[in-house]
């Protein structure tokens, strides 16, 4: 890759942002952000609020009277249960719905357009929700609404981040990102409130009103979305131009005469061209574009990861895992921990915009081995299963470090991760790799969801195991295969990726390198080849 000199990049390109002293030149970009930017992102991160909405409700469910006689099984003494394979199915048939909704949904957004598809997505949602709350006695019929739900739940997890990212002003773009994850706690922390509410009603609403919420969600972002502008980038795409400078001004809060729409429409184009030129190889060259199988596979086991460290143990049977405690109110715990989500995550959205990630995440890593180490030898050895009242400090203990681990993910792999892999690929292959990579999440939701109830019964607390070593994998794998992207352009930190800079020394490499002074144009294969082709001609030349 030729390397410019900083002299040589200063006078090829143009003046730097800062750059907006001289008399009479007007700020390059705008240093306010209009309302419609956030507006915009609110509304979008609807679709992460309905994603923790509709995991966070069914950990409640189970404890509930109503909803454990209509689609629990019968003991022999008139008592109703849940087995593993009921439950299991139920709560991991969502995560398999959306595992398929997310694989779909990056084609989807390029035919459809990204409004389009957030609201089709949520109109899934809707129906899945009605499938589910009319459901009488057929839990089959309930799971099956779940998997209908998760096919749109899957698809705006792609989606609405990708919507958010493409419409964002520069500077609050990896706020808006990791904010993503902020509206998921929210949402599973608002479910467990309304459960909470309703759990003493005796009759159907216990359940079928947080149910029927749910809808409610969905019915506002699948209207709302239709009110917001569409991706510039998108439009720009389908030859809508005039749109696209529309929107963008809009979104600057300047007209469209400003010369932050000009660069931005300039910067679009040339992304949108070197991009068109062999589009339709884009799924194979995920994996064997410059560094892209690297990048591609650790985005897969990155978003695996923030499943693996075991946090949604805790949130989809948290309130079964509490009970066995012995705590006579099982759903405060759930709350607890559920508000712990929602203000650690805050903290997380300092943590991505100060900490470096490398640190953050490492850090976030070692801390959940902690906790689910001391989680799982004091609920084997100390805790009395059979009248846990005995052992209340056990029991203290097992809460204490459910709510250090839940801090920990909240900090660092809740939000931290959706920031790292939508950083990870450079603009041509960002909606497959982003698709293929949240589909591994929910494909490791979907095991954790459905094996988790079987285990438990098994191997007991001892399974906290198996997450304490996940985690101290995941530390190893940041430490050996993350670079530092801190401050960095996403075309500067593909450059680092291109480049081959060591994860390990890459935060030194990052404070003592202007990767501005580097040419950062986008790599493709064509230009490999060619180079690879110019270089062998040169060679029989000589
Ligand atoms: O905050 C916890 C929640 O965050 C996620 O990991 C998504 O980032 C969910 O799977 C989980 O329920």
């Amino acid at each position: 890759m030729k390397l410019l000199t900083r002299r040589d990049n200063r006078a090829s390109h143009p003046k730097s942002i800062t750059d907006s002293t001289d008399v009479g030149v007007m700020p390059r970009r705008p240093t306010k952000v209009p309302f419609m930017a956030i507006w915009l992102g609110i509304v979008a991160s609807i679709g992460g609020f309905m994603f923790g909405y509709v995991s966070g409700q069914i950990s409640g469910f189970f404890a509930m009277d109503d909803y454990l006689r209509r689609f629990g099984q019968q003991n022999p003494d008139g008592t109703y249960f849940f087995s593993a394979v009921r439950q299991g199915t139920i709560v991991s048939l969502l995560c398999a719905g959306s595992l398929i909704g997310s694989l779909i949904a990056g084609d989807l957004a390029n035919r459809l357009g990204r409004r389009l598809t957030i609201s089709s997505s949520a109109l899934f949602c809707c129906v899945g929700t009605v499938i589910e709350i009319s459901s009488s006695s057929s839990w089959a019929q309930f799971a099956v609404g779940r998997l209908v739900n998760g096919v749109g739940i899957g698809s705006l997890s792609v989606v609405v981040p990708m919507y958010q990212s493409e419409c964002a002003p520069l500077m609050i773009r990896g706020t808006l990102v990791a904010s993503y994850q902020l509206f998921i706690t929210l949402g599973i922390w608002t479910a467990e409130m309304v459960n909470w509410g309703t759990e003493t009603k005796a009759s159907t609403a216990s359940w079928r009103i947080p149910n029927g919420l749910s809808f409610l969600w969905a019915l506002v972002l699948g209207i709302g979305i239709l009110f917001l502008p569409e991706s510039p980038r998108y439009a720009y795409g389908v030859g809508r131009i005039d749109e696209a400078r529309r929107v963008i001004a809009r979104l600057a809060g300047t007209d469209e005469h400003h010369r932050t729409v000009t660069d931005q429409l300039t910067e679009i184009r040339v992304k949108h061209e070197a991009e068109s030129a062999g589009a339709d190889r884009v799924w194979h060259e995920i994996f064997t574009g410059p560094r892209m199988f690297y990048r591609t596979v650790l985005g897969m086991i990155l978003q695996a990861g923030q499943q693996l460290t075991g946090a949604n143990f805790f949130f989809y049977y948290g309130t079964t895992v509490f009970a066995a405690v012995g705590l006579s109110n099982s759903y405060v715990t759930q709350i607890i921990l559920g508000s712990v989500n929602v203000g650690c995550t805050f903290a997380g959205l300092y943590v991505a915009q100060k900490c470096g990630r490398r640190k953050a995440l490492m850090a976030g890593a070692a801390w959940m081995f902690v906790c689910f180490m001391v989680y799982a030898f004091v609920g084997h050895f100390a805790l009395n299963h059979q009248n846990p009242q005995l052992t209340p400090a056990a029991g203290n203990v097992l809460i204490v470090f459910s709510c250090l681990f839940i801090a920990a993910f909240a900090t660092t792999w809740g939000p931290l991760v959706w920031a790292v892999v939508a950083e990870l690929y450079p603009a041509r292959y960002r909606a497959p790799c982003m698709a293929l990579a949240t589909a591994s999440n929910w494909f490791f939701n979907f095991l954790i969801s459905l094996f988790t109830r079987f285990t438990t019964g098994a191997i007991d607390y001892l399974y906290g195991l198996v997450f304490a070593g996940c985690c101290a994998a995941l530390f190893f794998i940041v430490y050996f295969f993350v670079i530092e992207t801190k401050d960095r352009s996403l075309e500067e930190i593909d450059t680092m990726y291109v480049l081959g800079v060591n994860p390990i020394t890459s935060a030194k490499w990052v404070s003592t390198h202007e990767v501005s002074d580097l040419d950062t144009t986008p790599v493709l294969p064509q230009r490999e080849e060619e180079t690879t082709r110019q270089r062998k001609s040169k060679e029989s030349i000589v």
